[in-house]
């Protein structure tokens, strides 16, 4: 095997489109598309083989602290066999159902895909969720059962469970363990071997698809690209296929996993290209690229995303509004499954709506806005969209999940599928079926459209003044026990205050359940004697920050999280 780290030795003209393979990772959550990757990188020679080189396609802060891949990963890689160098551009996607977009953009860029499954797990609901996204695009699907190390790991059974639900021969299966590096090879091999090659010829006019892309604050928009034909190169002047403008290239190259700039890029290769884009809309993901003096018919690009939660998001002080727009637009650009609309509220002022695919997501991004653009922000309430028909007309009673059928994977797994409100499944559902089935149980969902039910709307009150924010709509059989909980939830969220506070949830002007908050004077100064003033303004300070993560309403200081944490349930 070869590697090449020195950076000026890269000549792409040396790999035609049969010496490329693009192929991306997916799997369910944890099943170790990250450690895989990892593997591959060091086997290649793309990083260095050291115990610090953990997950190093997980780039953000929020992944780190996470644990988990939101954001897919491109990385070119190295690899020579039987005698002939490949360049092999593996994409590493995330695992989460609320991230699934990220990785049906990643197939568009790829001809096949590692499909990971856990020896010890098996088969999940993102490994079929994730598989049918790759067999309906129709890509070559290389089943990898990892961490045979582990003392439980039973690939006899994941390859019974592979070939019964996914109808691949068990012979096709590769047992590895990626933390080992056990049979790590015979991926890289069966990559070259089973995945084709790119069907994108030099001598087409350039044509490139924007697959993701990010703002980078100096430089402006770096957009990653396939090409789907032809060549591009530094000075090239390309033109936009949705806005129709034209850029100068002024630097392109590959991600290996960093930036590695090149003179040119190649039909069939994946990389990034820097063309003086300064705002966020002008590199809109599933764009096509061309040359000015070559115009092409453009790709099909990407379906939009179908937000499922939505939530206000409003600055913590008006006068940030500016600085929070421009972190949001430029947030969004890197994560476009984010929709956005302007809003405002009586409470908050000035915001917008944002639309999610679910409550992780919604909690990353927010996560990523302050991590990564230092902004702060107060979330409210999520809810999920409804069609309401203003009249008295007496809806179908129909709250309850209706089984639609069950599949037995193997004799201890059985897959099961139910139709739900969706309200029922965003906010907590995954963490209750994971905690009452000691983690066993997975889930994914898909949109099944708007159904009739028996939907009231309730209000929260913090001493008689009703928090727009935490309306909320329940079903009507539901109302009281839901609006006790809020109450007592809110009970534990806002801290005791120099008054009393009632909470009180509502429908209309009928007061359905009521907590009460006792007064507590807090002194900060109690503990200091003697009069040291420059403790006494340490301590007054550290007061003032507190309250900045507070939100006044009326008189009352609600702490921001309080906004997403009584929606969930505890038990
Ligand atoms: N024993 C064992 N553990 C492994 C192996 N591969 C991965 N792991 C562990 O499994 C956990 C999850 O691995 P990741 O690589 O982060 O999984 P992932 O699929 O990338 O996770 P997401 O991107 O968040 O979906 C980590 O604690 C890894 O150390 C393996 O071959 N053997």
């Amino acid at each position: 095997m070869s590697t090449h780290t020195d950076k000026e030795s890269i000549d792409l003209s040396k790999f035609p489109a049969d010496r490329i393979r693009n192929f991306c990772i997916i799997a369910h959550i944890d099943h170790g598309k990250s450690t895989l990757a990892d593997r591959l990188l060091e086997m290649t020679g793309a990083i260095a083989k050291t115990e610090k080189n953990k997950q190093v396609l997980d780039k953000l802060q929020v992944e780190r602290e996470r644990g988990i891949t939101v954001k897919a990963q491109t990385a070119s890689l190295f690899y020579s066999h039987e005698g002939e160098q490949y360049l092999l551009n593996l994409i590493d996607t995330p695992g989460h159902v609320d991230f699934s977009y990220e990785v049906s953009r990643s197939i568009s860029a790829c001809q096949g895909v590692l499909l990971i499954v856990d020896a010890n797990q098996g088969v999940q609901a993102q490994t079929v969720a994730n598989f049918y996204l790759a067999f309906e695009a129709q890509l070559a699907i290389i089943p990898v059962i990892n961490k045979i190390d582990l003392k439980n790991a039973d690939p006899e059974r994941v390859e019974s469970q592979i070939e019964k639900v996914f109808d691949i021969p068990r012979e096709e299966c590769i047992r590895i363990s990626a933390k080992l590096g056990t049979n790590v090879e015979k991926v890289l091999q069966a990559v070259v071997d089973r995945i084709p090659a790119p069907a994108a010829s030099i001598d087409d006019p350039f044509k490139a698809l924007v697959f993701d892309s990010n703002f980078d604050h100096y430089r402006g928009v770096v957009a990653n690209i396939a090409l789907f034909g032809g060549q591009v190169r530094k000075g090239d002047r390309i033109v936009s296929a949705h806005l129709g403008k034209t850029y100068e290239v002024n630097e392109l190259g590959l991600l290996r996993p960093d930036e590695h700039p090149t003179q040119k890029l190649f039909a069939g290769q994946v990389g990034y290209i820097i063309a003086g884009m300064k705002d966020v809309k002008e590199a809109q993901i599933g764009d096509t690229l061309y040359l000015q003096e070559q115009p092409v018919e453009s790709l099909p690009g990407f379906k939009p995303a179908k937000a499922m939660v939505f939530a206000g998001m409003y600055p913590m002080d008006q006068s940030e509004y500016p600085g929070l727009r421009s972190a949001i637009e430029r947030l969004t650009l890197n994560d476009s499954s984010v929709t956005v609309q302007r809003d405002s509220s009586l409470a908050l002022g000035a915001g917008w709506r944002l639309g999610f695919l679910g409550l992780l997501h919604m909690e990353v991004f927010n996560q990523r806005l302050e991590q990564e653009y230092n902004a702060s922000v107060i979330v409210t309430a999520p809810t999920v969209p409804y069609k309401a028909i203003l009249s008295s007309t007496r809806l179908i009673k129909n709250r309850r999940a209706i089984q639609k059928n069950m599949v037995y994977i193997d004799d201890q797994r059985v897959m099961m599928k139910y139709l739900f409100p969706l309200n029922e499944i965003v906010v907590d559902f995954y963490d209750l079926l994971k905690s009452m089935s000691s983690g066993y149980a997975s889930f994914d969902y898909e949109n099944a459209g708007y159904q009739a039910a028996d939907l009231i709307k309730m209000d929260i009150l913090l001493n008689g003044r009703p928090v727009e924010e935490l309306t909320t709509i329940v079903h009507r059989d539901r109302a009281y026990s839901s609006g006790k909980a809020m109450c007592e939830r809110l009970k534990d969220s806002i801290p005791r205050q120099m008054f009393e506070i009632a909470v009180q949830a509502a429908i209309g002007s009928k007061v359905i359940a009521r907590e009460t908050i006792k007064a507590y004077r807090k002194n900060v100064l109690a503990k200091c004697y003697g009069g040291d003033i420059t403790r006494k303004m340490k301590l007054l300070k550290k007061q003032v920050e507190g309250k900045k993560k507070m939100r006044l309403i009326g008189n009352v200081q609600v702490p921001k999280d309080a906004f997403i944490d009584v929606l969930k349930r505890k038990d």
